[in-house]
């Protein structure tokens, strides 16, 4: 038994397995606070079907499906149910292509109309009469490409689900995906009766940042198969922290709401605090708080919550190294200095400049979020960057594998991702010269990303490029194509040269994002740890390190003005600036198992003080100015 599973059933687990059992309407949303043990009762839901239902849904070669956001968040429900075939785990882009795959006429049809709408919207940008010259002859050859692409897709025998879209090829990205998935659920009812025959219960985790798509569809499914079919949403809409989450999920006319009231993961003091933030959204209050067996009986763990201002300088690292140590001396506590055991302790900040400086990418940093348009600043957090990709899942475990002698593993990639290595190319091939070759280039790239190799990561992609190491999609040869005509470094940075900034900085940055994409350090970024809770957590907030409109703790905490736009969406009730950074707030405060730390930059110390004061979520003697 795992741990998740082995904790006690609560009223509302009851409640839930009473419904899973029935033979009504079993369509449900849970919506809880944070550690209310809604991915405890998730798993719990699934071992109850499993128990009582598995050997019929076995026999009809029938699963369960449970899609969650990431696939940190697969792995952990997986760890917890283990690898049962009855369970298919996945993320929404895995679930929906896995859906969609098998109808490849459709796909390609579907292909077809999405390159008609390009070129449509292509001639429109050439017939608007203020479209500048330079736009228009870019416009028309995207046409051209498009309707070459058209023909193309005639030939593609089958499509395959990649990183970005490469049509000609059959490859589908994970934005079409997204867009083709719920098309296809909601718009045809063949689809809807298989998918729910295969799954007669989807469950959907971390539901208020599903996309709304998706949720659509699938209530259009629950709709029109309200019995022998089971949707169940689990979710928080006060941790909802993407921008296209679908926020609260409305119950509907025979679906049940389950609510679970307590807090099982934080200690009091630390839900004092996490309550008096949610007072200023949905107002729900938590009860219990985390508690420990202490001499044979059962106590809640009173735990810390403090806050520690410190002033807004070029010293903010060093700063932060302090008030560590000024906290381990407090508490006569190493743990607040631990760097390796990623349980004991977590960093949260909302921005990475201070841990990019720290781990070696500074420049790659800068590439990715000063003025970047925003596929590549949110992918900077979790790696998922189209131009970071074939670093992250290619190149550097291939030069890794490397230096760990383990060949079989490089061989593994390059048959994942090297087109030479394809069935198509290998027929009538040297196999044994190829081999060679590869390896000897695979050598070649151990070396270009060696310390003092003064080699860029453009360089790395031609050679890959040169030596078809990789199929490339077009935007990607264009970009190599474009750096290799750039002889001079870019020093201002625009949203337009965010990809060349990247393919200019040094190689071996690539190996600090790697340590930081793969949490190998105490960092981690605050939109990336939904579901994960650590026994101590200190959360950074530093305004400065954030150059994008989506968050604002100046504004939160009441320092900084709020500009006109954020008053427009005030008044007409919508999201804001404010709502989103108290959501992200909530959700970093309330991972804490013992101890939470709150570390603000502030210009002024004093008035920052001030505003936490009449915030009122810390208590006076629990706020700190250190020098
Ligand atoms: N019934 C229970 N009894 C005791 N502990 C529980 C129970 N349910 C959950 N927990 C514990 O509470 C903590 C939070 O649980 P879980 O991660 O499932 O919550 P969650 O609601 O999904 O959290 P969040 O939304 O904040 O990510 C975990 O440490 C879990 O082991």
């Amino acid at each position: 038994m795992t741990s998740r599973i082995g904790k006690p059933n609560t009223d509302t687990d009851t409640a839930l397995h009473d419904r899973l059992a029935g033979d009504g309407n079993r369509h449900f949303v849970m919506v809880a606070g944070a550690g209310s043990g809604k991915t405890t009762s998730l798993v719990k839901a699934l071992a109850e079907i499993e128990r009582t239902q598995g050997p019929d849904l076995r026999r009809n070669g029938q699963q369960v499906a449970c899609v969650t956001y990431t696939e940190v968040a697969v792995d952990e429900i997986r760890g917890d149910v283990g690898n049962d075939e009855l369970f298919h785990v996945s993320t929404i882009h895995s679930f929906l292509w896995t859906v969609i795959k098998p109808f490849q006429n459709d796909l390609r049809d579907w292909v077809g109309n999405r390159l008609h709408e390009k070129i449509a919207e292509e001639q429109e940008k050439i017939d608007k009469p203020r479209t500048r010259e330079a736009t228009k002859i870019r416009s028309a050859e995207n046409m051209e490409r498009y309707k070459r692409q058209l023909t193309e897709i005639g030939a593609v025998k089958s499509f395959r689900y990649g990183t970005g879209s490469d049509y000609a090829n059959g490859v589908l990205g994970h934005s079409d995906i997204l867009k083709i998935g719920p098309d296809f659920i909601a718009g045809h009812a063949l689809m809807q009766t298989l998918l729910t025959r295969r799954f007669p219960v989807i469950f959907v985790d971390e539901s208020q940042d599903t996309d709304p798509a998706f949720v659509d569809a699938l209530r259009k499914v629950a709709r029109a198969v309200p019995l022998g079919f089971c949707l169940g949403f689990f979710g928080d809409p006060v941790q909802k922290i993407y921008m296209q989450g679908a926020g609260p999920i409305p119950s509907e006319e025979g679906w049940e709401t389950l609510e679970k009231p307590e807090n099982f993961r934080c200690p009091q003091a630390v839900l004092r605090v996490i309550n008096r933030i949610r007072a200023e959204d949905d107002q729900l209050e938590q009860t219990r708080g985390r508690h420990v067996v202490v001499n044979g009986e059962d106590a809640p763990v009173e735990g810390s919550a403090r806050v520690l201002i410190l002033p807004a300088d070029d010293l903010r690292q060093e700063r932060l190294e302090k008030a560590r140590r000024w906290l381990a001396e407090q508490d006569d506590d190493e743990g607040w200095l631990e760097e390796a055991d990623e349980e004991a302790l977590r960093l949260l900040v909302l921005v990475h400049r201070m841990a990019a400086t720290r781990l070696g990418f500074p420049n790659l940093y800068s590439a990715f979020n000063d003025r970047s348009p925003e596929d590549l600043s949110s992918g900077l957090i979790d790696g998922t960057a189209w131009v970071a990709r074939p670093f992250l899942s290619y190149v550097l475990p291939a030069v890794l594998a490397r230096h760990k002698g383990r060949e079989f593993e490089i061989m593994r990639l390059l048959r994942k991702h090297c087109p030479r290595l394809q069935p198509d190319a290998l027929a009538g091939a040297d196999t044994a010269g190829l081999l060679n070759s590869l390896q000897g280039q695979i050598g070649e790239l151990v070396a270009m990303l060696e310390a003092g190799s003064d080699v860029r990561i453009g360089d790395i992609l031609r050679f890959m490029r040169d030596n078809n190491l990789m199929a490339f999609d077009e935007r990607y040869l264009e970009l190599i194509d474009l750096y290799a005509v750039t002889a001079k470094p870019i020093s201002e940075p625009a949203t337009e040269n965010a990809a060349l900034r990247f393919m200019q900085c040094d190689a071996t940055e690539l190996w600090g994002y790697r340590k930081y994409i793969e949490k190998m350090s105490p960092f981690a970024t605050q939109q990336g740890i939904k579901g994960a809770e650590f026994d101590k957590v200190i959360v950074v907030v530093d305004d400065q390190e954030g150059r994008t409109n989506t968050f604002s703790y100046g504004k939160y905490f009441g320092l900084a003005p709020i500009s006109a736009t954020d008053r427009g969406h005030i008044d007409a009730g919508r999201d804001c600036v404010i709502d989103r950074t108290r959501r992200l707030f909530y959700v970093c405060c309330s991972r804490a198992l013992s101890d939470l730390a709150v570390v603000v930059f502030a210009e002024d110390t004093a008035q920052m003080r001030e505003a936490l004061l009449a915030k009122g979520f810390f208590e006076q003697e629990s706020i700190y100015v250190l020098g």
